[in-house]
């Protein structure tokens, strides 16, 4: 087998250290190979993938090819004992190619200054500033130790997309251990936030038949609406205790509420009576647990960052650990939730943060909310209960989720753990080493998003039919196989709930409420509580 043609572009070719050259497929050059020989793609172990079309554009071809011997097979570093082969060469008036760089020569923090950033000066409640601090100072790719932990961070948009459109069938995210080992400590069956390889996969073909598209969950909207109308009555008698200032002091703890009064409509088909005047004890109990269990987020981290050995001399952080679990786990009635989803609570609070952070900044942009209040009422009218299929007739509506997530994504970083050998921004990842995908620093990035401190959901509308405003710059649920798999429910749920409130009331920031700043509670959530004016519209 022969291929005599293949055109390269400058940034196509990196050089290695030995003066080999290691092939960047552009998607011209994918589709060329494609073309010329689609039987060369069994040959080229790394663009199995690519055949099937899931490929990406900017996937490295990872061999040491000899820029003088086209037409030869070479091994290919990184994969399976695949080989290459070489199909032309750099064309002469290309740029010097880049050498491959190895981990030991990426910057990065220093183990001492990480332990002080994170351990005296309470870092993990900081990871979404430390991200932008750690990507002004050491660049868009950079190495950090936590412990015995070892990880790459990645804070460009598009090195972001290399690594996940690069997925195989069962994505590995990281970080998971501490969860795992108390699992198998109890004896506890594991989730699918938790699960990894064939025992994820198959939760997830599960899961996926039932939550994954819009048309699935638009069954869910009329049980999410009842919700709705308990949670603006329940504010309506909040507002009333609270007098003429039309307060709900720390909307999240209602939003809370709302969320898990949703979850269990749509999971377990069953009301709790989360947003009742009176609580059930059991209800009630498992709150606390799961306020406990985010209280003591910092501790989960801490249990994770200490390494085995060094748990008999300081045994705190793990006993905390496994204490919020068992805490949790004493719920019978939420066993169905935690045996699928893991942790019912990352859930929980990253609805009621989402709805929190929205409702601000509706709150603190007057002019935007009443653009989108006048859409609703354009759209849809002024008091007609929204449905599913109403949705895509109100652009805007969803625009503020998405913008919301923008500027506070919930998950501020995610993580994966490379699968096979890859090259990202110039250097060598073998498999196997950790990744953190800094989301919440490619969302605020101004080379991705004009303005990018400012919260302008008309940013997300689509200018016409093939416009595509996606952007992997602000991916919050995710991306591919592994994504989130309640991102519809909760669009719904979110969409639902904004234009109801925005029906309902006009939304302001009450007096004392001032400027709310990030915390990162595990997930990026308010650092004070929110109040909110919610001023009857009629
Ligand atoms: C605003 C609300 C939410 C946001 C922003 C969000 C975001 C995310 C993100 C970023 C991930 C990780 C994806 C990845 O690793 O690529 C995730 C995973 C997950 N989410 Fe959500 N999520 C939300 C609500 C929900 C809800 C309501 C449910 C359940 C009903 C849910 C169920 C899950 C599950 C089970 C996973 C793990 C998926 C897996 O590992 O296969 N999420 N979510």
């Amino acid at each position: 087998m022969r291929i005599t043609h293949f055109e390269l572009n400058a940034e196509d070719g990196v050089e290695t250290e030995d003066g080999s050259v290691a092939l960047q497929l552009s998607e011209q050059g994918r589709d060329f190979l494609k073309k010329v020989h689609p039987g060369a793609m069994s040959h080229f172990g790394i663009l199995l993938n690519l055949s099937k079309g899931k490929g990406c554009v900017s996937r490295v071809l990872q061999a040491a090819l000899r820029p003088s011997s086209p037409g030869q097979a070479v091994p290919l570093r990184g994969t399976k004992g695949g080989v290459g082969i070489l199909v032309g060469e750099s064309s002469p008036s290309a740029a010097k190619p880049q050498r491959v760089r190895d981990l030991s020569e990426m910057p990065g923090p220093g183990t001492w200054s990480n332990l002080v950033e994170f351990f005296l000066k309470n870092g993990f409640s900081r990871i979404h500033d430390i991200q932008l601090q750690h990507t002004q100072q050491y660049g868009k790719i950079f190495k950090s130790h936590f412990g015995p932990q070892f990880v790459v961070s990645i804070a460009d948009r598009d090195m972001v997309a290399q690594v996940l459109r690069a997925e195989g069938r069962a994505p590995q995210r990281a970080n998971m251990e501490s969860w795992q080992e108390y699992r198998q400590l109890r004896g506890r069956a594991t989730g699918l936030i938790s699960a990894e390889g064939e025992e994820w996969l198959k939760m997830r073909n599960v899961l996926k038949q039932r939550i994954m598209k819009p048309k699935d969950v638009a069954m869910f909207s009329a049980g999410v609406t009842d919700v709705i109308a308990d949670l603006i009555k329940r504010m309506k008698c909040v507002k009333v205790q609270e007098g003429a200032s039309e307060t709900i002091t720390d909307v999240n703890n209602l939003f809370f509420k709302f969320a898990m009064e949703s979850v269990a409509t749509i999971l377990f088909e069953t009301r709790l009576g989360c947003l009742e005047r009176q609580i059930c004890q059991e209800t009630k109990d498992y709150m606390e647990a799961l306020e406990l269990m985010f209280s003591m987020f910092k501790t989960t981290m801490y249990a994770g960052a200490i390494p085995k050995w060094l748990r008999p001399f300081i045994p705190k952080p793990w006993n905390e650990f496994c204490r919020s679990w068992d805490g949790l786990f004493r719920f019978s009635k939420y066993r169905v939730t935690q045996k699928h989803f893991c942790n019912l609570a990352v859930l929980l609070l990253q609805t009621s943060f989402t709805l929190s952070w929205s409702t601000y900044l509706l709150a603190r942009n007057p002019a935007v909310q009443r653009v989108v209040y006048e859409e609703i009422v354009r759209n849809l009218g002024s008091d007609v209960t929204p449905k599913a299929q109403d949705l895509s007739k109100l652009p805007l509506v969803r625009g503020v989720l998405k913008e919301t997530l923008r500027l506070f994504p919930v998950l501020p970083g995610n993580g994966r753990v490379t699968q096979e050998d890859m090259i990202v921004g110039g250097y060598f990842i073998p498999s196997g080493t950790q990744l953190a995908l800094c989301h919440y620093t490619t969302s605020h990035d101004n080379e991705v998003f004009d303005q990018p401190g400012e919260f302008q959901p008309h940013r997300w509308l689509r200018k016409n039919d093939v416009d595509r405003v996606d952007n992997f710059g602000a991916i919050p649920f995710g991306y591919g196989v592994r994504s989130c798999v309640g991102r519809r429910i909760a669009e719904l749920e979110i969409h639902l709930v904004l234009i109801q409130l925005l029906q309902a009331f006009e939304i302001q920031v009450a007096p004392n409420t001032g400027t709310v700043p990030a915390k990162t509670h595990g997930l990026l959530g308010p650092g004070k509580p929110i109040d909110l004016k919610f001023v009857d519209r009629k």
